[in-house]
C-alpha cells in the first residue's frame, strides 16, 4: 500500500516529560486518518510534528516520503485548534493573506465553501462567533490543494445540525489522491469519515486499525470503542 505519511517509534519529550512514546501510525494515500484521544493524550503534539512546527525527540517521521520540513509544509494544509487570525482582518483580507501566502490556496473554492458557510467576505473577524470562526479557518484550510490536511479538534464549537453539513462538505470537498488527519474527542458525530482510526492514550497507541474492520470485529461503534477504551 501507498502511504501519504509513516511515523514509526516517534517520541517527543517535554524536558523529562514524555508526551509521545513510540508513535507508530501510517495514513495511507486517498484516506482519512481519525487520531483519538482524550485531553491531554498528545493529539496535538503529534499534529504539529507533522505540521513541522515541533521536532520529534526521537523515531522517524515521513511525509510524501519525506521529512518534515520545507517541502512538506508545501504540501500539508494544517487547521490548528487555535485562533490563527488577526483582530484586523475582514473575512476578505484573511482569504487574501492565504491567496498570498500559499501558491495553492484555491480563492473560488473558498469563496463557494464560504457561501456553504453563510459566511460573507466583508464581515469583520471580531464580530464572528466561536463556531463562526471555526467555520472560517475550515474554508480557508480545505481551500488549499494539498496533499495532507491535518485537522487538530474541528466542529467543536459548530452546533450539531451545520456539523453534519460541514462533515459532509469536507467529504464531498476532499479529491481521491489527498488524505486527512482527524484529531478529536468527538467522535460520535465524524466518525463516519474515518477510513483508519488509531487511540492514543497518555502518548501511546493502544489501538490502531481499519475502522469498518475495527467495527465488524468488536460488534460496535468507533464511539462505543472510545468509550470501552477510555473509560
Ligand atoms: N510546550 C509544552 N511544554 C510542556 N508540556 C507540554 C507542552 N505542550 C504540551 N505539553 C503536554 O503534553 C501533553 C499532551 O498535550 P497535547 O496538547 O498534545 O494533548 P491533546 O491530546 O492535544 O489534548 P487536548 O485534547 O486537550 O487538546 C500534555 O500533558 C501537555 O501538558
Amino acid at each position: 500500500m501507498d502511504f501519504i505519511l509513516k511515523a514509526k517509534k516517534l517520541s517527543k519529550n517535554y524536558y523529562s516529560k514524555k508526551v509521545l512514546k513510540d508513535i507508530d501510525i501510517e495514513v495511507p494515500r486517498g484516506k482519512i486518518l481519525g487520531l483519538l484521544g482524550p485531553n491531554g493524550s498528545g493529539k496535538t503534539t503529534f499534529i504539529k510534528i507533522v505540521a513541522g512546527l515541533i521536532r520529534p525527540s526521537s523515531g522517524e517521521i515521513l511525509i510524501d516520503g519525506q521529512k518534515p520540513g520545507v517541502y512538506t509544509k508545501s504540501i500539508v494544509s494544517y487547521l490548528p485548534d487555535v485562533n490563527f487570525l488577526f483582530k484586523w482582518m475582514r473575512i476578505k483580507d484573511a482569504m487574501s493573506f492565504f491567496k498570498d501566502f500559499y501558491p495553492d490556496f484555491d480563492i473560488e473554492k473558498a469563496r463557494r465553501l464560504l457561501e456553504f458557510m453563510e459566511l460573507t467576505e466583508d464581515k469583520r473577524i471580531t464580530t464572528l462567533s466561536k463556531g463562526m470562526v471555526e467555520k472560517l479557518h475550515l474554508t480557508l484550510v480545505l481551500s488549499r490543494k494539498a496533499k495532507l490536511y491535518i485537522l487538530d479538534e474541528p466542529l467543536g464549537g459548530i452546533d450539531p445540525v451545520a456539523r453534519e453539513k460541514i462533515i459532509d462538505a469536507i467529504v464531498d470537498n476532499l479529491n481521491e489522491e489527498s488524505s486527512m488527519i482527524i484529531s478529536t474527542h468527538l467522535v460520535k458525530d465524524i466518525e463516519r469519515l474515518f477510513d483508519e482510526v488509531a487511540f492514543i492514550s497518555k502518548g501511546e497507541i493502544v489501538l490502531r486499525g481499519n475502522a469498518e474492520e475495527l467495527r465488524v470485529e468488536k460488534h460496535k461503534s468507533i464511539e462505543e470503542i472510545f468509550r470501552e477504551v477510555f473509560q
